[in-house]
């Protein structure tokens, strides 16, 4: 086998055969958490499962004239801290297990960064790679139909993540505007974020993961007093997330030396050009076949040496045996749930730190609720004051996260999610339960 089928090969058998048991994962992380914090009896039960669990099957007419079912969900894991919020996620490994895990993460990462919401995600099981856009946009109005009142612009709010973009949020909201006769139609445009600016979009939504995926770096390396200027790293997805955090790297001086994606793994020891592979991204569809580096297998991917690895793709990805062979110094999730709870033990025991997705990857909720509160207003916000913002944000939940590790002897995983459910508790304590 060719070293880039072998590449494709792993990086698919890490998502797909572990993908089952994404919540068992998540479970076992929130209830180490617990171990550390007072929680009420009633609030452990409620956060170990999703309030809402909504599962559609729709027919979509495809381009040959053929109709195909489609499956699509929306969880709605807790709303106490404010409506549900959430990205949709088109991809073919969808799962209700898969999105279950990634909207009680949302209920967390919202928490630890008080933005007020609670936490929710969607997803419907397609590969978009394989479909027109025309089929695309078939298949996001008719999900969204028959979503219904399921979502709303003060209930549940979607937005993009893997497979979605703010094309795909246009036509969400555009086809829930038609469906609902509303008087205050601009407002509504908030029935999803992470539109395009000229739909209502914010300014640094797009590239808000990346960017607070980078404000959480510079905080660690403040704090170890670590120099970006001239530091390597490794990146395994290079969509959104991945190809925003590398352009603002590569401003702070910072080398990439091996890339990712669901195409191949590519290496250069002496660094990639991020703008030119961006090109090659946006020409091709993928990092594979990019001239100046070399390809690589997955296993070389991994074990690659460099100072930081910010995996920005799929979740379950870091296992036992991919943890053995890293070789960094510091892990970013840019993706949630990059780490099963094995992977995690090995890199404690190797001394490699990780800044935990429910932080690292905040950024683009934190900007999606600015986006919602311009949408509420009628007003237009600049990118310095949106940066500014999120910054501030960004550094406060670092350091929220950082001082309870500090205090409590934790990992800064078990510390994010102490931190959020903390605070959750202390409303539930002090509203209490309706009988
Ligand atoms: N888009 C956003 O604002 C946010 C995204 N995230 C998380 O970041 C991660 C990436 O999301 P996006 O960048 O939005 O998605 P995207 O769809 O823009 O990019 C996904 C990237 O992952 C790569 N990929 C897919 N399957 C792969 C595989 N089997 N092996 C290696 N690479 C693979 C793709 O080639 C692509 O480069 C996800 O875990 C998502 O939940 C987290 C917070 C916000
Ligand atoms: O921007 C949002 O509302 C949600 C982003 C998201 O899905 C995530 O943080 O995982």
């Amino acid at each position: 086998m060719s070293k880039k089928a072998s590449s494709e090969k792993q990086a698919s058998r890490n998502s797909q055969t572990q993908g089952t048991d994404f919540f068992d994962t998540h479970i076992a992380q929130y209830e180490r958490a617990l171990q550390h914090i007072d929680v009420l009896p009633h609030v452990r039960l409620i956060l170990g499962q999703p309030k809402n669990e909504i599962i559609v099957n729709f027919p979509v007419k495809l381009d040959n004239g053929e109709y195909q079912l489609f499956t699509g969900y929306r969880i709605q894991h807790n709303n106490i801290m404010g409506p549900y919020k959430g990205g949709i996620r088109f991809h073919h490994d969808v799962t209700l297990n898969e999105v279950k895990a990634l909207a009680a993460i949302m209920t967390y990462k919202c928490a630890l960064l008080e933005v007020p919401f609670g936490g929710a995600k969607g997803g419907v099981a397609l590969n978009v790679h394989k479909f027109s856009r025309s089929e695309v946009e078939k298949i996001t109005r008719r999900f969204t139909h028959d979503l219904g009142n399921n979502i709303g612009p003060e209930y549940d709010i979607p937005a993009p993540d893997v497979g979605t973009n703010s094309q795909v949020m246009v036509w969400m909201m555009d086809t829930y505007m038609n469906m609902h006769n509303l008087s205050d139609k601009n407002a509504q445009r908030r029935i999803v974020t992470g539109k395009s600016l000229t739909s209502g979009g914010s300014r640094g939504r797009e590239k808000a993961t990346g960017q607070g995926v980078v404000y959480s770096i510079q905080e660690w390396a403040d704090e170890n007093n670590f120099r970006l200027d001239g530091a390597t790293y490794t990146l395994q997805g290079f969509g959104n997330v991945g190809s925003h955090a590398a352009a603002i790297l590569s401003k702070l001086g910072a080398s990439l030396v091996a890339v990712m994606d669901h195409t191949g793994s590519i290496a250069n020891e002496e660094g990639i050009n991020v703008r030119k592979l961006t090109e090659h991204v946006k020409a091709t569809g993928g990092v594979r076949g990019y001239t100046s580096c070399n390809d690589v297998t997955a296993d070389e991917f991994w074990a690659m040496k460099c100072d930081i690895c910010i995996p920005a793709a799929l979740e379950l990805q870091i296992d036992e045996r991919v943890a053995s062979m890293m070789n960094c110094r510091l892990i970013v999730e840019g993706a949630n749930g990059p780490t099963t709870l094995d992977g995690e033990r090995v890199l404690i025991e190797k001394g490699i730190e990780v800044i935990p997705d429910l932080m690292a990857n905040a950024g683009g909720v934190v900007v999606s609720y600015f986006e919602w509160v311009q949408n509420k207003r009628s007003e237009s916000w600049q990118l310095q004051e949106i940066d500014e913002r999120l910054h501030f944000m960004m550094r406060r939940a670092y350091h929220d996260m950082r001082a309870f590790a500090r205090e409590h002897n934790t990992d800064n995983r078990t510390a994010a999610y102490a931190v959020a459910v903390g605070r959750i508790n202390s409303v539930y304590g002090e509203r209490g339960i309706f009988p």
